[in-house]
């Protein structure tokens, strides 16, 4: 698999999820657009893996690929031992419950008509809770994302807060037990007074259920805080994969590097790219640049980027890198 993006782990280290050569194509009137291409991606039990890129990136195209929601057009996904691709539908629900998905918008995520005692209980039937079981299970649930049941178990979705309603989707999928968290922009559609407190407690949650959570954003700083390495996404593609800790000084890509200037921080002038980045529009995924996707922005671009793709390369221990004009 070197080369093919994936993040090269220690072969003897066990994965909570494997993704090898993800793609994801929509075929429209215009041709195809080419949202996510060759991604690979090893998780690690308990670790936060953070998607970064900026809109149209392909960071909801690959995290609902993950899910299988639709299938990928080609690639395999293994959570744990189980490959998912080419599951028939049962045995895909019960692989499925172990993988949830957080998604942007908490209310449009809830129907409307239920209660939240219902809405937590929705995937309860294949455990067969039921009773005062499945009630006193749901109280449970609703105090461990800091909801008061008494208070919220009769009301529907309507009636609570947008981070409340985040609250009730984490419980949600907790109820679920699952072994993989997906967040796709948990936070991005919440007041900013409230987007700290979800992001402690997904934190709180990875950390209490012994989680791996995959955490999609265009935030960076986001991004950074919560993740334990970061992987940077550019157009359909992996660009670089990095431990989070001190990543303002050690980006060496030049896309990582411009997002990262677009952080205010101290370290802005060590983390700016090497040279002006060209002002060009993102290129359409309909027909991405040959070679280096990045190159009709980039300052280092040479002859060589527009004819050879360049591969992820570890340049540092844990960090790699898909560049050919950078150097560790
Ligand atoms: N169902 C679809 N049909 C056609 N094109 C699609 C479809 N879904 C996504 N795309 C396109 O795929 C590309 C990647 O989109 P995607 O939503 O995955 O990006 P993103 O990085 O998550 O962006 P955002 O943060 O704005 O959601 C975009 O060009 C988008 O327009």
């Amino acid at each position: 698999m070197a080369g093919s993006g994936t993040a090269h782990l220690r072969s003897d280290d066990q994965r909570a999820l494997t993704v090898e050569n993800l793609v994801v194509e929509f075929p429209v009137s215009g041709g195809t657009v080419h949202a996510v291409s060759d991604l690979s991606i090893d998780l690690l039990p308990r670790e936060t893996l953070g998607i970064l890129g900026e809109s149209g990136c392909g960071k909801s195209s690959a995290g609902r690929a993950l899910m299988q929601l639709p299938s990928p057009t080609s690639g395999n996904v293994r959570l744990g031992d189980v490959e998912l691709t080419g599951l028939k539908p049962k045995a895909m629900r019960e692989a499925r419950a172990k993988m949830q998905m957080i998604m942007q918008d908490p209310v449009s995520a809830l129907n409307p008509r239920r209660k939240v005692k219902d809405l937590v209980a929705e995937g309860l039937e294949i455990w067969g809770f039921s009773g005062e079981d499945r009630a006193k299970f749901i109280d449970d649930l609703l105090r461990s994302v800091g909801l008061d049941p008494d208070v919220v178990r009769d009301r529907r979705p309507h009636e609570l807060s947008g981070g409340q309603c985040q609250r009730v989707c984490i419980a949600r999928s907790l109820a679920m037990d699952p072994d993989v968290l997906i967040c796709d922009e948990p936070v991005s559609s919440l007041d900013v007074s409230v987007q700290a407190q979800v992001l402690n407690l997904l934190e709180e949650t990875r950390e209490r259920y012994d989680l791996s959570m995959i955490f999609i954003a265009h935030d960076v700083a986001v991004v950074k805080n919560i993740s334990d390495r970061v992987m940077v996404m550019y157009l359909g593609k992996t660009c670089e994969v990095i431990p989070s800790d001190g990543m303002e000084n050690k980006a060496l890509h030049p896309y990582t590097k411009l997002l990262l200037t677009s952080v205010p921080s101290a370290s802005d002038a060590a983390a700016a790219p090497s040279g002006p980045v060209k002002a060009v529009e993102l290129p359409s995924p309909l027909n991405p640049p040959s070679g280096c996707r990045f190159r009709t922005r980039c300052p280092l671009a040479t002859e060589q980027c527009a004819a050879e793709e360049p591969q992820l390369r570890e340049m540092r221990p844990g960090q790699f890198v898909a560049c050919h004009n950078v150097e560790a």
